[in-house]
């Protein structure tokens, strides 16, 4: 059993009000302060001794100890590299903290998300303030069984297609603001406008464009994109001190700041009030019979942000990656567009092939490169599950319950073992004779249970674009552009923020077709 903080605290309080109830206040100050010393000696000795359950796993002392080594890598972005290096170091598991374990290997990725008995959620998740259930938050797999079903119908192949076209007139209405930029600037930044593409096209494939007004016409003068990745930065960095945010959020007044749950609150309500358009993505919620589960109403306030969240800003994110790979790789862009071409997934006009576009898949080199992006530029540093009270077996090792165990995904993502020569860009590793061939799953959207819901959509999403950018467009990176600064400034707390800008030119292509 784990001597949590929370168990020394209670004890402590306890001994504390026990004493204070004698009456001699000296006397309360002086045990108090002998109780807090020993509190201080003892948990970081028993963290380190043969009693702890982990003692036998490798890692560090200082992280054997406390938990403020990750909380520092995390407020700094720098997660995805220290657990790296800390694999390097230590092998293939790691105690990163006084109650977690962290595995690298795809024997433990099976055991963790992939198997029938994988654990569930850990307390990470319970982080919301929002009333209601929302998926993302369900920890439980019975619960967050029967909202998926729910959830499942807006991605369905039918539903997909069903957006193709608001899909492509975002990616239409964003190639528009690159090409007026440019003319009017002679540059534009792609780490400003793709987020905002983003929010545009999840707004109009789930919300029928009712939630905000477009921010790539307007420029997102309320910073909606930027509040959308802080929201998703600060809710990482209270995993590591939970129970500062359930305390801050006992205060009044405190949950009413926050600006972004308020704008997920105005979506759900603008939605309702305005009525979908065409059959969008929340539509399929409201839908059912007996035999399907409805959304309860009230909770489209959680999902809403949800949609934004895990939707909007990780699109945006992961759009940025790809046009930087591209970019940065730009060898690849003529090879590109002679498989489109082969394809005929455009006609003369430049128009494309709706069916075709919806399984651009199956050119092998769009998928590689999607697939590749996903590879090196996904920087997530974990997905916290708790494994269950009796213990577990992963990837060998007895893991005791009540232990938090992460994959890294980042970590995974570059392992010589998976992927050799891994920090290379190399999107041919993933064609064998001509063929898309998986190397070894990726964890870009997780595996099992708790998986993205919305993978299909984001992959078809970022298949379309890379296709209708190259062939579309002709875009440059503004001379002076540093590769290796831009990399270097990429930070991760779950969601990335981009330090450095991405100046590019675009103009329209001479030839389309
Ligand atoms: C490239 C873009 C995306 C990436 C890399 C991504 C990645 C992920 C990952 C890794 C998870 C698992 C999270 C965890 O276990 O903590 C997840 C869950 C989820 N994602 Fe995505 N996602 C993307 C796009 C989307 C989109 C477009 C939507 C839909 C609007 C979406 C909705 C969700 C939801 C609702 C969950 C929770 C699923 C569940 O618990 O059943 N995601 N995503």
């Amino acid at each position: 059993m784990y001597l949590s903080k929370h168990r020394v605290a209670i004890t402590f309080l306890g001994i504390s009000a026990f004493t204070a109830w004698t009456g001699d206040v000296q006397k309360s100050l002086k045990y108090s302060l002998i109780l807090l010393g020993s509190v201080l000696v003892v948990v970081p000795l028993y963290r380190l001794s043969q009693l702890h359950p982990l003692h036998r796993f490798p890692g560090s002392k200082w992280n054997k100890i406390t938990e403020l080594a990750m909380l520092c890598y995390t407020v700094l972005g720098i997660r995805h590299k220290k657990l790296r290096s800390l694999h390097d170091r230590y092998g293939r598991v790691v105690q990163t903290g006084p109650n977690t374990l962290s595995f690298v290997s795809a024997s433990a990725i099976s055991s963790i998300h992939g198997s029938a008995h994988a654990p569930d959620k850990a307390s990470a998740y319970e982080m919301q303030h929002l009333k209601g259930d929302g998926l993302f938050f369900l920890k439980d797999k019975a619960s967050h069984n029967r909202r998926r079903r729910i959830w499942n119908r807006s991605f369905s192949e039918e539903a997909i297609l069903g957006y193709q076209s608001a899909l492509v007139g975002e990616i239409e209405h964003l190639f528009n603001c690159l090409l007026e930029k440019t003319s009017h600037k002679g540059k534009v930044d792609l780490v400003r406008l793709l987020p905002q593409y983003a929010y545009d096209s999840m707004n109009a494939v789930f919300f029928s464009g009712h939630a905000f007004n477009s921010l790539l016409d307007s420029d997102d003068p309320a910073g909606i994109a930027p509040q959308g990745t802080a929201f998703f930065r600060l809710s990482e960095i209270f995993t590591h001190i939970q129970p500062l945010f359930h305390f801050l959020m006992l205060i009044p007044g405190i949950g009413s700041l926050m600006d972004f749950e308020k704008l997920s609150i105005r979506a759900a309500e603008a939605w309702f009030k305005k009525g979908p358009t065409f059959r969008d993505g929340i539509s399929y919620w409201f839908e059912g019979d007996e035999f399907q589960p409805k959304l309860p109403p009230e909770d489209l306030a959680i999902e809403s942000e949800t949609i934004l969240l895990g939707g909007a800003d990780t699109l945006g994110s992961t759009t940025t990656m790809l046009c930087y790979f591209l970019l940065t790789h730009p060898q690849w862009i003529p090879i590109l567009r002679e498989q489109l071409e082969l394809h005929n997934v455009f006609d003369e006009t430049g128009h494309p092939d709706a069916h075709l576009l919806n399984n651009l898949d199956s050119i092998p080199l769009i998928e590689a490169f999607v697939q590749e992006t996903l590879r090196l530029g996904t920087l997530l540093p974990g997905l916290p599950r708790v494994v269950p009270k009796g213990g577990m077996t992963i990837d060998g090792y007895d893991v005791p319950g009540g232990t938090i165990v992460t994959v890294p995904v980042w970590s995974y993502h570059v392992d010589a073992e998976y992927f050799p020569n891994p920090r290379k860009f190399d999107p041919e590793r993933w064609i064998e004779e001509g063929k898309f061939v998986v190397q070894a799953p990726l964890m870009a959207f997780s595996v099992g249970t708790f998986n993205c819901v919305g993978s299909k959509l984001a992959l078809t999403q970022l298949r379309i674009l890379l296709a209708m950018a190259v062939q579309k467009l002709d875009i440059t990176l503004v001379e002076g552009f540093d590769a290796e600064k831009f990399w270097n400034g990429i930070r991760n707390t779950r969601t990335h923020d981009f330090v450095e800008p991405m100046w590019v030119r675009v103009a329209k292509r001479n030839s389309p077709a």
